[in-house]
């Protein structure tokens, strides 16, 4: 490239970066305007408005100019919201206005326009023409989706077709050109090889200025309502899905806000990891949650809710026998869709028998007792819905306690209790009496009526829990209901294989108070089937990453949870790590969904590791030699046969190694978490060191000790395997976590094993890695 472009390229930028200056200029003296304007009015909120409360008329009169000096307020507030986050955008725009720019000439035009692409648009002075656009807008897409040679793009008004004559990349930093170059086919190999080279960090990055081809597919899909995307590790599914976040606010800013937007993550440490992507790309974060603390928060406190990464734990540090194997078949079927139909020929039968109740009682005094409940209710007739007849029953009890509360009122203990009420209350007693008239000095029950009164607050008081429980249909002991699906006969063909063991144990822990994870969304499926509760109408998009970890159970309850939604659901079947997804349908397969309202599209280039670590792992899942592995060299993975007494001095040296080399995050991984620690113990003394748990969420730079199933998502410069052994890594099942575990690393991955080594080694062609041997 010719000197004088790079100094005319410069010179477009200083003079972008001048007329951001002067926009800052122009929206920080409007901004601190608009502050003092929403200072003023909230010193002077009660002086402007007119307050009057003498007549009706001027009860409204007040209330309106209450609104109406609050709307303005809110007005302001939002003007005052909205310039920061511009200014945030022109800031960023500042020390890097944009990364690309592509020259492109419409047909029937003879002169090619140059285009230059940014995180934010940004108009001329005269506000007549872009100086930048918004990577997000359609003609930006051309950028992503052309090399240089006819090219089109999707318009508000139509497809524009035309001519791109020149793609080039800018890495611009503090308004300086560092770097430069006029790209072919896919967006700058030079780039991303640059990108992909650097240390990981502790905060995912945004991808704006190197999204490939087919990731763009992915972020600008607008027409399915259930995107699927497969991705091999490291494709990029979730700086995609944040990238399609921003892209979607965008396209929709009318409608869409980021609270109507949802992310499901698979563990808070994976949040905290990804939090700062759409901040950096000038957005807001959308709601984020995990499934567990989802479903708990429904569940409410009635049970004791298993983590599924206990549920994980338990399954993979449980020795082998006849108890793993009845967890492991329960957790499977209960994942299923043909449970759930078990639970609708169940909802059916509760119909006509089945249900059972809570006695009703106030300070352990019965009301009314759970078995009357369940005669009132089955004498209800039963073409009615349970929920219908629940709600019969909800008002009965409710004038039943109406009736009880009043005849309790004249108890000793309500008296005694009024006498300790407060003054305040006391005081008001007084005006309502005042009030309604009812109090005169000249009267002689005035005393009488302050008395009944007084038992009325008190009783009132104490009855208020009872009647709220009785209005949440309370009264339905769910756990129980629940539990007796497991004491009913089934024909042989419609239950799995240890189905009387499953019974049994799943009985005990529902007696016990415990929900197992496998049952949670069953029976809050069966609990809101019978109870009734209104689908999340604000939530209008749901992203879920690590979709493969979901069954096709829980994506019916999310389903029916979020009726209104729209979904992109990305994972990797080869990074299964529950049980339930194993072999069986998972929240990936296609055939979950209507026909016409689903696409899957699949990634198959994988970005992080480096070819190395790529060639090695994808061995050893089936269909692992589809996965392209992006070029970039580094060192050949490094296995290395130790003894358990020689572990600690390897991880040291390899840390030393690491340092030296200038990498930054490093990670220890176990496949359990029982694992973790007890390498943690033994390291804890000898180097800086940190044991992540379920209960971290957030990790610096440096040295962690992690399980394989909250390392998930995340990266590390380098990696280690602790225990590529036999014993830990030879079942089926344990493949996928030992794939996931080794596609962590993007710089150096090092595998250890004493003994007998893993036999998924086996499939890992030799030239792929390096074997040595450490000796004490
Ligand atoms: N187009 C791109 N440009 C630059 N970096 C990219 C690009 N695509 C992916 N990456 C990088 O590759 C790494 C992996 O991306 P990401 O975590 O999104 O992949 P994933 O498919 O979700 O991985 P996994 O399934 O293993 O969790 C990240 O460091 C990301 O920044």
């Amino acid at each position: 490239m010719v000197r004088s472009e790079r100094r005319q390229e410069q010179e477009r930028v200083n003079e972008v970066v001048e007329v951001i200056g002067g926009k800052i200029e122009t929206i920080t003296g409007k901004k601190s305007n608009v502050k003092k304007g929403i200072v003023d009015l909230r010193k002077n909120f009660w002086e402007d408005v007119t307050v009057n409360l003498d007549e009706n008329d001027d009860v409204y009169e007040t209330q309106a100019s209450i609104k109406q000096q609050a709307e303005l307020l809110s007005e302001r507030e939002r003007r005052h919201g909205l310039m920061n986050k511009q200014l945030k955008t022109l800031f960023r725009l500042q020390d890097a206005p944009y990364f690309g720019r592509i020259d492109f000439c419409e047909e029937d035009e003879t002169k090619s326009e140059p285009l230059y692409i940014g995180i934010g648009s940004l108009m001329d002075e005269k506000n007549e023409d872009f100086l930048i656009y918004d990577w997000r807008a359609p003609v930006a897409s051309m950028y992503y989706d052309y090399a240089p040679g006819p090219s089109k793009y999707a318009s508000l008004d139509g497809e524009v077709r035309g001519n791109m004559t020149l793609k080039r990349q800018f890495i611009i930093r503090e308004g300086k050109i560092k770097g430069m170059f006029d790209t072919g086919l896919t967006i700058g190999d030079t780039l991303l090889q640059a990108v992909l080279g650097g240390r990981a960090s502790s905060h995912m990055k945004s991808i704006v200025a190197t999204i490939q081809k087919e990731q763009n597919q992915i972020i600008r899909n607008e027409s399915d309502r259930y995107l699927i995307v497969q991705g091999a590790a490291g494709s990029g599914k979730t700086s995609a899905a944040l990238q399609r976040v921003a892209f979607l606010l965008y396209r929709y800013r009318k409608t869409l806000r980021s609270d109507n937007m949802m992310l499901f993550s698979p563990n808070p440490l994976f949040s905290s990891f990804i939090s700062s992507v759409l901040p950096e790309l000038g957005e807001e974060n959308v709601v984020q949650t995990t499934f567990k603390d989802f479903i708990e928060e429904r569940i409410g406190r009635d049970l004791q809710l298993e983590n599924p990464f206990d549920q994980t734990e338990t399954c993979l540090t449980m020795p082998e026998g006849e108890q793993l194997k009845t967890r492991i078949a329960g957790i499977r079927f209960k994942a299923s869709l043909k449970y759930r139909e078990m639970i609708d020929h169940w909802l059916e039968h509760l119909k006509v028998q089945g249900m059972s109740f809570r006695d009703v009682t106030f300070q352990d005094r019965i009301i009314v007792s759970g078995a009357d409940i369940g005669s009132y209710f089955y004498a209800l007739p039963n073409e009615q819905t349970l929920l219908n007849r629940l709600e019969q029953v909800r008002d009965w009890l409710l004038r039943r306690i109406a009736a009880f509360s009043k005849k309790e009122r004249k108890a000793d203990w309500v008296l005694e209790e009024a006498e300790l009420l407060d003054k305040s209350d006391y005081a008001s007693i007084f005006e309502s009496l005042q009030q309604k008239k009812q109090f005169s000095e000249e009267t002689f029950d005035d005393y009488d009526r302050e008395e009944q009164l007084l038992r009325k607050i008190v009783m009132n008081r104490r009855i208020k829990p009872l009647r709220r429980r009785v209005k949440q249909l309370e009264f339905v002991n769910c756990q129980k209901v629940y539990s007796e699906i497991f004491y009913q006969e089934y024909a042989d063909e419609s239950v799995p294989d240890r189905w009387t063991d499953i019974c049994r144990a799943t009985r005990m822990r529902f007696e016990e108070g415990d929900c197992p994870w496998e049952d949670a969304v069953p029976y809050l499926y069966m609990k809101e089937k019978i109870q009734g509760r209104k689908g999340n109408q604000e939530i209008r998009h749901l992203i879920i990453d690590e979709a493969q970890d979901y069954s096709p159970a829980q994506l019916a309850y999310l389903q029916a949870a979020f009726p209104r939604c729209r979904m992109t659901i990305l994972g990797d079947i080869n990074q299964a790590i529950y049980a339930q997804s194993l072999g069986s349908d998972t929240m990936l397969s296609e055939h979950l969904y209507e026909k016409d309202e689903v696409k899957k599209l699949t990634l198959m280039r994988s970005y992080r590791s480096t070819k190395e670590i790529m060639n090695f792992s994808r061995v050893i899942v089936p269909g692992g030699d589809n996965i392209q592995p992006f070029e970039r060299s580094g060192k050949l993975p490094e296995w290395i046969d130790t003894t358990e007494a020689g572990k600690p001095k390897v991880i040291f040296d390899k840390i030393q190694n690491f340092k030296a080399n200038g990498y930054e995050t490093f990670a220890l991984i176990g496949k359990t978490m029982k694992e973790c620690k007890e390498a943690y113990r033994l390291l804890k003394n000898k180097m800086e060191v940190k044991l992540i748990t379920q209960a971290t969420y957030q990790f610096d730079k440096g040295f962690i000790i992690i399980p394989t199933y909250l390392a998930k998502g995340i990266e590390f410069d380098a990696a280690i395997i602790y225990d590529a052994s036999r014993d830990n890594y030879s079942r089926e099942h344990e493949r996928t976590i030992f794939y996931t575990a080794c596609t962590r690393a993007m710089h150096e991955l090092v595998l250890l094993s004493s003994g007998e080594a893993s036999p998924f080694l086996n499939d890992v062609p030799v030239e792929h890695y390096l074997h040595t041997q450490e000796t004490d």
